[in-house]
């Protein structure tokens, strides 16, 4: 995937402010899965959601891209409730890059990252301006040589490309990514990396690696049990403390150039723990 600035969509991407309050969501009739979380983020912050499993981060997602409409509490895309927006005003404002969904599956991948444009106007300029984004896009993602295979053939990181891609293509202000590495090797991995840092949008993405998050992130929001434990600045926020109490690991924290590199190991049990289950 290219990272350089020259293989950037050739229309600068707008970043926006994104700011949740007192966000609540749980399915109809059930306690709330996620709720007292409450953020802002400046346009151009990249936020790192992490947390263990079922913490409700892919939940949270679900809120700030329009899919879930909050029990209490707001979103607001630059300044607007992301609810008084219509749909497709909405997607002008934020992309998502999710797990592949069943649905797309049936298309090439020229037709799914065309698909990014869907809420862009129409018209002989709309639609210049829109293949020379889908183009600017697929280079960015090196997926252009794939463009006439069926998404459905794709290796796991190919696929990730193209859904990375047809975000681009949609020009968001806000670009959201649920655990956006997965699938990658290593080399893409770091330029998936590069990539995230580079873009000239907010950007907000869970992530299970804390290194990773401290590679790409600005800032970082600690989910646990549907808890915000913390949100602020990387280095200052990824404690060992909280990591213990977020994560029940040990944690070592380290420099590791401009980043950070953590160790775990599991707690040591305590001595009366262990004679009590071996009693
Ligand atoms: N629509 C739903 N109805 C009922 N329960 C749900 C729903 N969506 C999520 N959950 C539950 O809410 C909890 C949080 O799920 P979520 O997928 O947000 O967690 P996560 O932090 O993304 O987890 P993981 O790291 O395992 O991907 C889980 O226990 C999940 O089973």
């Amino acid at each position: 995937m290219q990272t350089g600035s020259g293989a950037g969509p050739e229309k600068p991407d707008v970043a926006l402010s994104l700011e949740a309050t007192d966000l609540a969501w749980g399915p109809p009739g059930r306690a709330p899965l996620i709720s007292g979380v409450s953020f802002a983020l400046t346009p151009g912050d990249r936020l790192a959601i992490v947390g263990p499993n079922g913490a409700g981060k892919s939940t949270l997602l679900r809120c700030l891209y329009r899919l879930h409409r909050p029990l209490a509490g707001a979103v607001r895309v630059g300044g607007t409730d992301l609810w008084s927006l219509a749909p497709r005003l909405a997607a002008r404002k934020i992309a998502a890059v999710l797990q592949e969904a069943p649905g797309d599956f049936a298309f090439t991948v020229q037709e799914m990252v065309d698909a990014g444009r869907t809420p862009h106007a129409g018209g002989i300029a709309g639609r210049a301006a829109g293949a020379r984004a889908v183009a600017a896009a697929m280079r960015r993602m090196e997926v252009s040589h794939l463009a006439g295979r069926a998404f459905s053939t794709l290796s796991g990181g190919e696929k990730q490309r193209a859904l990375i891609a047809r975000a681009l293509a949609q020009e968001p202000g806000v670009l959201v990514l649920d655990e956006p590495t997965n699938h990658l090797d290593i080399r893409h991995r770091l330029e998936a990396v590069e990539l995230l840092r580079g873009l000239a949008m907010t950007i907000v993405t869970t992530l299970h690696d804390l290194d990773m998050a401290a590679d790409v992130a600005s800032k970082v929001l600690v989910l646990r049990a549907g808890r915000q434990m913390a949100f602020g600045p990387v280095s200052g926020t990824l404690q060992p403390a909280l990591i213990r109490q977020s994560f029940d690991v040990e944690a070592e924290i380290a420099p590791r150039g401009p980043s950070l590199r953590f160790d775990y190991r599991l707690p040591e049990r305590r001595a009366d723990s262990s004679a009590e289950s071996s009693e």
